[in-house]
């Protein structure tokens, strides 16, 4: 992975991508995929099933280094993953998951964090006690608190219910707009895009290669759901087959 300096863009190059099939045959998973992250800026990464939008949120996390291309990040770059499944420690508290990621356990008060998301009377619960949207928002915690310089998002509202979907996406909003971290996104869900991203990156089927770049300029309480259903009707029309 190339470092960069603090105000530098963070910078995705993936050339190509390639699985080893069952009877070992190579399988393009992402093709020619290049994309500048502005600092505060919240992309998402928008395609359907199997186009590689989790390939590339591992191999920009650096948990996949077997790629053709590079990533430019910060220095010691500081990377807080949301994963789809919540990965919490089932055997400690919600408190202790989210301080559990912090280099020093007394360096930060998880707490506003917390609060924010509407969990704080939960710190003392175990992962066991809780709905998947309540896991999801402790690992959001988590993934925020090391004050990230980049946050990745991985279909937040993945297996919820839409009133659930709603809740946790009007939450995302509201701690990102506190902590304005540099996120990318990726889901297969235009309105979920629609809601919380200022930039819409649109790829084909597979492999995963750019096809339309999108920017939302319109500011987040004038998103409406007419807007939302109007803007995806004009997403459908223009790029069939990758928005739904
Ligand atoms: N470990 C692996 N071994 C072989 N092929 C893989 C592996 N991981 C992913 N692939 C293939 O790479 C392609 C991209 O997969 P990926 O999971 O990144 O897509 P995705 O867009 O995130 O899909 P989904 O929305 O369903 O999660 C798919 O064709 C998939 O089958």
């Amino acid at each position: 992975m190339q470092t960069a300096g603090v105000s530098t863009p963070r910078e995705i190059h993936i050339e190509r991508k390639t699985f080893r099939g069952a009877d070992g045959t190579p399988v393009v998973a992402v093709e020619g995929l290049h994309l500048v992250l502005p600092p505060g800026s919240l992309t998402a990464l928008i395609g359907p099933s199997g186009c590689g939008k989790t390939t590339t949120l591992r191999i920009v996390a650096g948990l996949d280094t077997d790629f053709e291309g590079r990533i430019v990040l910060p220095p010691d770059p500081r990377i807080g993953f949301v994963f789809q499944e919540p990965r919490l420690l089932p055997w400690r508290t919600v408190e202790q998951n989210v301080r559990l990621v912090l280099d020093r356990p007394d360096d930060a008060d998880p707490g506003p964090l917390l609060e924010s998301l509407g969990i704080a009377d939960m710190r003392g619960r175990f992962p066991t006690e809780l709905s998947l949207g309540l896991a999801r928002r402790v690992s959001i915690a988590r993934a925020l608190v090391i004050r990230p310089d980049l946050l990745l998002l991985d279909e937040p509202s993945a297996s919820l219910d839409e009133a659930t979907a709603g809740r946790l996406r009007a939450l995302i909003l509201q701690v990102w707009s506190d902590y304005r971290p540099t996120t990318l996104l990726v889901t297969h869900n235009i309105r979920e895009a629609l809601t919380l991203a200022d930039r819409l990156v649109l790829l084909a089927p597979r492999p995963g290669r750019v096809v339309g770049e999108v920017i939302l300029d319109r500011p987040q309480p004038q998103r409406d759901d007419t807007w939302i259903e109007a803007t995806r009707a004009d997403l459908v029309r223009r790029f069939p087959g990758t928005v739904a």
